[in-house]
């Protein structure tokens, strides 16, 4: 069975698949002070859990957009599971041109979101990820990976709303009725999600007009669910869309 991990900088995604089935997934807070230990019970106990045998794990696959945590990670890996893992970066055949200035610099979350995307849906396709940051990238018809836009997410954007603000209280993100709203939460409720569904229908006509097509739209990230019933853009919502793209990866490089 293949363990694949995601490292967001707000949460880790776990997940274990045997062939192309995805078992089981889990989610855990990224804590930077975390010790290999404590990641290594952490894991060890959702697995014993949820009735997962370890000894059947025979392959790690991670893609991080936090440096910081990868090295205890690593150890993680190596000390609870014996497994040194795959790490997407330099070096790992993503079977996908990237076309940005620097390569590098793209997050490995993206990339890996581009790959699952044109894997099972074909180009062009335009990905959207709600996490801490929302991202839009681009994949042509050939499978390229063009490129994107790089947004302050909902989470973060409304903490700091609450954070800046007396009288504004922190609010679950929630669709609205309506946009004239007569109390103060469901007034943010309403500027958030309403925003947040416009942000997306703007930037996917402006992505569409550079991509020169009709290309499908897919979302994935925890708010895509909620999000995408009121966009006009969005075709798919896809919550493993990440963990599947490390899957694609893997058997790529085995
Ligand atoms: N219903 C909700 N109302 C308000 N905030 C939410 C809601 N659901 C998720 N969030 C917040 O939105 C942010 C993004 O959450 P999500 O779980 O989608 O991202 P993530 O996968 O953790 O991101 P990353 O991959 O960057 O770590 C988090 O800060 C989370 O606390
Ligand atoms: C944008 C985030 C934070 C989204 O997780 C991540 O993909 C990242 O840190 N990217 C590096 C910058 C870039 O993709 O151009
Ligand atoms: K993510």
């Amino acid at each position: 069975m293949l363990l694949v991990i995601d490292v967001g900088n707000t949460n880790i995604v776990l997940g274990i698949f045997d062939d192309k089935t995805l078992l089981d997934h889990w989610r855990i807070s990224t804590d930077r002070l975390r010790t290999t230990d404590e990641y290594g019970v952490l894991v060890r106990n959702l697995f014993y859990l949820n009735h997962v045998n370890s000894e059947e794990i025979d392959a790690i696959i991670i893609s991080s957009v936090v440096p910081s945590v990868m090295p205890t990670l690593e150890r993680m890996c190596q000390r609870y599971f014996g497994i040194a893992p795959l790490i997407i970066g330099p070096g790992i055949r993503t079977g996908m041109d990237i076309k940005y200035d620097n390569p590098r610099e793209v997050g490995a979350d993206r990339i890996v979101n581009a790959v699952a995307a044109y894997e099972l849906y074909g180009g062009p396709v335009i990905i959207i990820d709600f996490g801490t940051a929302t991202t839009f990238c681009a994949v042509d018809k050939k499978g390229d990976y063009l490129g994107g836009s790089i947004c302050p997410g909902i989470g973060i954007s409304t903490d700091a709303l609450v954070q800046r603000t007396a009288l504004l209280p922190r609010i679950e993100v929630r669709r609205t009725e309506r946009v004239i709203c007569r109390n103060t939460v469901e007034s943010m409720q309403a500027g958030v999600y309403y925003g947040f569904v416009g942000q997306v229908d703007g930037i996917v006509s402006r992505m569409r007009r550079e991509l020169g097509s009709n290309a499908r739209v897919v979302a994935t990230g925890g708010l895509a669910v909620i999000i995408a019933p009121a966009t006009k853009s969005i075709d798919l919502v896809e919550p493993m869309l990440t963990l599947e793209g490390l899957r694609i990866i893997y058997e790529r490089n085995r």
